[in-house]
C-alpha cells in the first residue's frame, strides 16, 4: 500500500447515494461527498441526521437504495464485502472490543483473520499499542480492566493493525470525559501526521468536528448535505441559518483559531523568582532560572523584598510563537496585565502582545481575506 498524503485525490465519493430504511425512514438522501486521500472529513449533524448510515454505508454494513460509492475509484458494490473491509478500519465508542479476549488479542484480531503468524500478529500488536500510548502491561488485560480512554485507545490500535488506508470513526471519543477527549483528539492528530490515513469521522460535536477536520460535512435530519467546507469557511461562511445555528454563536471567535497572528512582539522586562522588587510599576512578570514564565505580580507592594511563588497571579493563557490569533487574543485577555505573553517550543518567553494591536491584526486579516476573495466574507 502506497498512500500519498499531499494530493487531494479522492478516495471515497459518495455519488447522489439514497438509503431508505424498511418502513420508509430516509437517512441519507442523494448524498454527493468526497473524502480527500489522507485527509480527515468529519461528518457532524444532530442526532438521526444519517451520520452512521452515511459511515456503514462505506464497509457495506449497510447497502445503498440507490447511488454508488467508489473507494479509490472503484464502485465498492463491485467487490467482495471481506475484500472491502480488509482495506477500511473502523472505530466505534467504546472501542467496541471483544470483551473476552485480552487487550493484545484484541489488536491481533484483523491481522490473525489475514493468515498472519501469531508471532508477527503479536509484534504488531505490541507495537500500535505504543503508537496508541498504551503501556505494556496492559497488553494481558481485559477491556473491562482499562479506563474508558484506554479502551479507545485500543480500539484505534486494533482498527491499524493491518495498516489500512481508509479509517471510519464513529463518534470514536464520545464516550470519555472532556479532559481525555481532549487528549485523544490531539493523540488522533499526531497519529495522522504521521500516518496520513484516509479518515471518515462521524460526530456530533461541532468544536470535535472543526477541530480534527480538514474538511466538515453538516448534515441535516434527512439526510440533506447542508454544507461540506474546511472548518475556518464553515465558521466564517456557514451556507444557511442551519448551519450557522449549528455551528453555535461564538462562531466568529472560534474562526480565529484558524488564522496565524501576525502581531508586534513587545520586550517586557521580567523579575526572577526569589529576586528582590525594586520597581514599584505595576504588573510584573515573574520567570524562571530558564526564562520560562511563572506568573505576574503586582509589584506595589512587594517592593524591597523577594517574591516567592505565593506572590504570583496564575491564569493567563499563553500563546505559542507563531500561532493562531485565538491563542494571542485569548493570552492578552486572560492576562491580568492585559499583557499577552508568548513563548517559543520550550515554553521560553519571547515577548509579549497588547490586545489593541492583535484587533489590529484581526482586523488586517480580514481585510486580507476581502482582498483575496474579491468579496467581503
Ligand atoms: N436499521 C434501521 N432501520 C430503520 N431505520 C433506521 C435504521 N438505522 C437507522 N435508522 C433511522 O435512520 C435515521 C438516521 O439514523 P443514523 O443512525 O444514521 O443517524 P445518526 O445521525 O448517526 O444519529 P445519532 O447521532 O443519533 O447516532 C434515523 O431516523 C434512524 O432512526
Amino acid at each position: 500500500m502506497s498512500v500519498v498524503a499531499d494530493t487531494l485525490e479522492r478516495m471515497i465519493r459518495f455519488d447522489r447515494v439514497t438509503k431508505t430504511y424498511p418502513g420508509g425512514t430516509v437517512a441519507v438522501d442523494d448524498l454527493t461527498l468526497e473524502a480527500p486521500r489522507g485527509q480527515i472529513t468529519v461528518l457532524v449533524g444532530p442526532s438521526g441526521c444519517g451520520k452512521t448510515t452515511s459511515l456503514r454505508l462505506v464497509n457495506r454494513m449497510v447497502e445503498p437504495t440507490s447511488g454508488t460509492i467508489t473507494l479509490d475509484g472503484t464502485d465498492t458494490g463491485s467487490m467482495s464485502a471481506t475484500e472491502l473491509r480488509r482495506g477500511i478500519g473502523y472505530v466505534i465508542q467504546h472501542g467496541g472490543l471483544f470483551p473476552h479476549r485480552t487487550v493484545e488479542h484484541n489488536v491481533m484480531t484483523v491481522p490473525k483473520l489475514l493468515g498472519w503468524s501469531t508471532d508477527k500478529a503479536r509484534t504488531r500488536a505490541r507495537e500500535l499499542l505504543e503508537v496508541v500510548g498504551l503501556a505494556p502491561e496492559l497488553a494481558g488485560r481485559y477491556p473491562a480492566q482499562l479506563s474508558g480512554g484506554q479502551q479507545q485507545r485500543v480500539g484505534v490500535a486494533r482498527a491499524l493493525a493491518a495498516d489500512p488506508p481508509v479509517l471510519l470513526m464513529d463518534e470514536p471519543f464520545s464516550a470519555v470525559d472532556p479532559v481525555v477527549r481532549d487528549a485523544l483528539q490531539d493523540e488522533l492528530l499526531t497519529l495522522q501526521a504521521q500516518l496520513h490515513k484516509t479518515i471518515l469521522l462521524v460526530t456530533h460535536d461541532i468544536d470535535e468536528a472543526v477541530k480534527l477536520g480538514n474538511q466538515v460535512a453538516v448534515l441535516r435530519v434527512g439526510g440533506e448535505l447542508a454544507q461540506v467546507d474546511a472548518p475556518a469557511r464553515l465558521l466564517a461562511e456557514p451556507a444557511d441559518d442551519f448551519v450557522a445555528d449549528f455551528v453555535g454563536r461564538d462562531r466568529g471567535y472560534r474562526s480565529l483559531a484558524f488564522q496565524a497572528a501576525d502581531v508586534p512582539l513587545h520586550r517586557e522586562h521580567t523579575i526572577r523568582l526569589g529576586e528582590t522588587v525594586e520597581d514599584a510599576s505595576d504588573w510584573q512578570l515573574v520567570v524562571d532560572d530558564d526564562g520560562r514564565p511563572q506568573g505576574w505580580v503586582r509589584a506595589g507592594s512587594l517592593v524591597g523584598r523577594p517574591v516567592g511563588k505565593d506572590d504570583l497571579r496564575l491564569g493567563g493563557t499563553l500563546a505559542g510563537q507563531g500561532g493562531t490569533l485565538r491563542a494571542h487574543l485569548d493570552a492578552a485577555l486572560s492576562s491580568p496585565s492585559r499583557r499577552g505573553v508568548v513563548v517559543d517550543g520550550d515554553g521560553v518567553l519571547v515577548g509579549i502582545v497588547h490586545p489593541g494591536e492583535v484587533l489590529a491584526a484581526i482586523e488586517a486579516a480580514g481585510r486580507a481575506g476581502v482582498a483575496d476573495d474579491g468579496e467581503p466574507a
